[in-house]
């Protein structure tokens, strides 16, 4: 689950537990989960009426759909748990996974549904297709049995190969904040209770509980991208990049990132004005914002007025470099557009309105002898 838009609110402040809470509750890397860690672990369970758990019949969802049971018994009054495990239908093994998925659920009187991805399936992007209709699947079910939460199983472990495989792809901050232990994603809350965890100490509490699991061939499978970054893992450790060190990082750059939105809120709300043609800043107001304030309040701007959802970073910022530049360096207008949204420097502003449709503007750009803006760049390209 990438950021993600979705992820944005992180839901730290006010939470019932601080970030690094069960990093630091853990005794032993490799000890089974006790029974005194369980109401730390689950606190953000605690406001829910009911939880959806997801569970793929892998180690982690296993341990969390044993753990969570374990806690609801201890403590009753909490939150109604449901179980469901998406049937990708990829692998001949997989209707046999969800059906010992249903048995243990069953064994923990959890009620369990399984539900078969029927869709169409690429040829190409075949597991982040898989991972979208996994998560539209969870989500209506969730919605059926009533649930505003759907808790997955995602460790530390999972944490540090996000973080190394956003560093990988070249993501921003928000990026590398990695994935948060609570966030809303389309009026669902997605709850990570084991995201400080390392799995060791998931698969030490199914050894000791004598729970069986499945093994998922596919993540050791070479043609993607996060099994080849699991398998350089231990390399990495021994330099010192290890699953502690990398969710750390994520952790710290979450809490950067979150510092970083609230002073664009603030220069957003002091600083743009809403005109009929769309939403105009002063340039030198503009300009004397610092540089990764000044880009974010562009992206935001951009998102909102070219409707075609976030731009990518790296032609936000060569945008950002043309807009400071035209403002310093250039007495002309200025003109670009991107993602849909159109950036235009003019008597000393910046205004950001809605791009008007390729073929129009093409017209506009053959026809008019009155727009003499150097267009500095091509409609934008979707991102
Ligand atoms: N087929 C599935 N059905 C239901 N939930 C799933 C399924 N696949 C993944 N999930 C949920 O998403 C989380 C992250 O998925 P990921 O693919 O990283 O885990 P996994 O390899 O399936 O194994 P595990 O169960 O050990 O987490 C899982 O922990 C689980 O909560």
């Amino acid at each position: 689950m990438a950021r993600d838009p979705a992820d944005r609110s992180r839901g730290t402040s006010g939470s019932p537990v601080p970030p690094g809470a069960a990093e630091s509750i853990a005794p032993e890397p490799g000890s089974a989960i006790a029974d005194s860690e369980l109401d730390l672990l689950f606190a953000r369970f605690s406001g829910h009426a009911a939880i959806l758990i997801a569970v793929s019949g892998g180690p982690d969802s296993t341990a969390l759909m044993h753990l969570a049971a374990r806690w609801r018994d201890r403590a009753p009054g909490g939150p109604r748990l449901f179980a469901a495990t998406v049937d990708h239908g990829l692998r001949a093994a997989s209707a046999g996974e969800a059906e010992e998925v249903a048995r243990l659920a069953g064994a923990l009187k959890l009620p369990h549904r399984t539900l078969p991805w029927q869709g169409d399936k690429p040829d190409h992007g075949l597991q982040e297709a898989a991972r979208e209709a996994r998560y539209g699947l969870l989500a209506a079910e969730a919605r059926r049995v009533g649930a505003s939460a759907l808790a997955l199983a995602h460790t530390r472990d999972d944490q540090a190969e996000t973080v190394l495989f956003r560093m990988a792809r070249g993501s921003g901050l928000a990026g590398l904040a990695g994935m948060s232990a609570e966030t809303t994603r389309g009026g669902l809350v997605l709850l990570r209770p084991f995201l400080d965890l390392p799995k060791a100490r998931l698969l030490a509490t199914l050894d000791t509980a004598g729970l069986v699991y499945a093994s998922d061939p596919s993540n050791l499978d070479a043609r993607f991208a996060r099994p080849r970054l699991r398998a350089l893992a231990p390399a990495l450790a021994r330099e010192g990049l290890d699953a502690r060190r990398l969710s750390r990082l994520a952790r710290r750059v979450a809490r950067a990132d979150a510092a970083l939105e609230a002073a664009t809120d603030r220069a957003e709300a002091e600083l743009v004005t809403v005109q009929k043609s769309g939403r105009a800043i002063s340039g030198s107001a503009f300009a004397a914002l610092p540089d990764e304030i000044a880009l974010r309040l562009l992206g935001r701007l951009v998102a909102t007025q070219g409707r075609e959802g976030p731009v990518e970073l790296a032609k936000l910022e060569l945008l950002l470099e043309a807009v400071l530049a035209a403002l310093a360096l250039v007495p002309a207008p200025f003109r670009r557009t991107l993602a849909g949204a159109s950036v235009t420097v003019r008597k000393g502003q910046v205004l950001v309105s809605t791009a008007p449709p390729r073929r129009l503007a093409a017209r506009i750009a053959t026809n008019s002898s009155a727009e003499k803006a150097p267009v500095l760049g091509k409609s934008g390209p979707r991102t």
